[in-house]
């Protein structure tokens, strides 16, 4: 089925309900590692960078559960990053938040791998799953409110879903100049904080059935 070849891929996950809901979905296919990220972007980038010196991989995939922005991605749906965004990495001022990029030290920003993320979400959405490509966001503090929802919808155009590690990990894979991605499995609505709501065990299997359809997208 798929054209895209690699040899070896490292997939980073926070916790380790993540990890093993894609060692399922990997079925013990041999070209993936798995390892857990821990919460939050400065374990993602330290843990992946700890990874990546003692293996040599030729594509790295932060994964995990996330929210979803209401109008992009669902609940149950699956996100395929365009980019990793470091959604709160800047400065506040009166006049609103300035990003990195426009005080001038470096960028929030890092380009996922388009052919992959392309060609995964198809292979998903022939799957029967709902799939979309988009950017994601990568935040310290887990979003808990209508009003932030929108600013960070404002911020970003288009912005898909939101996680606390994809950044992190592609910063890590950056530095090394291997290809990254993200995906997220959404189990949440990113807005007010209603942990009733979060819908883990499925957006786990969720997470499951995209790596299933991995191994088959990169032949
Ligand atoms: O119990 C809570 O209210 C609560 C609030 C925020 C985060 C959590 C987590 O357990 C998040 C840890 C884990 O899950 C990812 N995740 C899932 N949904 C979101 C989200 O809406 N915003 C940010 N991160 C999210 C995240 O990547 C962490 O790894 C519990």
């Amino acid at each position: 089925m798929g054209n895209i070849q690699v040899k070896k891929v490292l997939v980073m996950t926070a916790v380790e309900v993540e990890r093993a809901a894609v060692l399922r979905g990997l079925g013990g296919d041999g070209r993936f590692e798995v390892r857990l990220a821990d919460v939050g972007p400065a374990s993602a980038a330290a843990n992946t960078a700890l990874a990546l010196a003692v293996g040599d991989y030729d594509l790295v995939i932060s994964a995990g559960i996330g929210g979803g922005f209401a109008e992009v991605a669902g609940i149950g749906s699956l996100v395929l990053a365009s980019e990793m965004i470091a959604a709160d990495l800047g400065a506040e001022s009166a006049e609103g938040f300035i990003s990195v990029d426009e005080l001038g030290f470096g960028s929030a920003r890092i380009p996922a791998d388009h052919a992959i993320a392309a060609s995964w979400c198809e292979a998903l959405l022939a799957a029967g799953q709902r799939a979309c490509v988009g950017p994601v966001l990568t935040v310290c503090t887990a979003t808990g409110s209508a009003a932030s929802a929108s600013a960070l919808a404002a911020r970003v155009k288009g912005a898909a879903a939101e996680g606390m590690e994809g950044f992190g990990v592609a910063t890590a894979a950056k530095l090394r100049n291997v290809p990254a991605l993200e995906i997220r499995a959404i189990s949440n609505a990113v807005g007010p904080r209603d942990r009733a709501a979060w819908r883990i065990p499925e957006a786990l299997q969720s997470l499951e059935k995209a790596f299933s359809v991995l191994t088959e997208v990169l032949s």
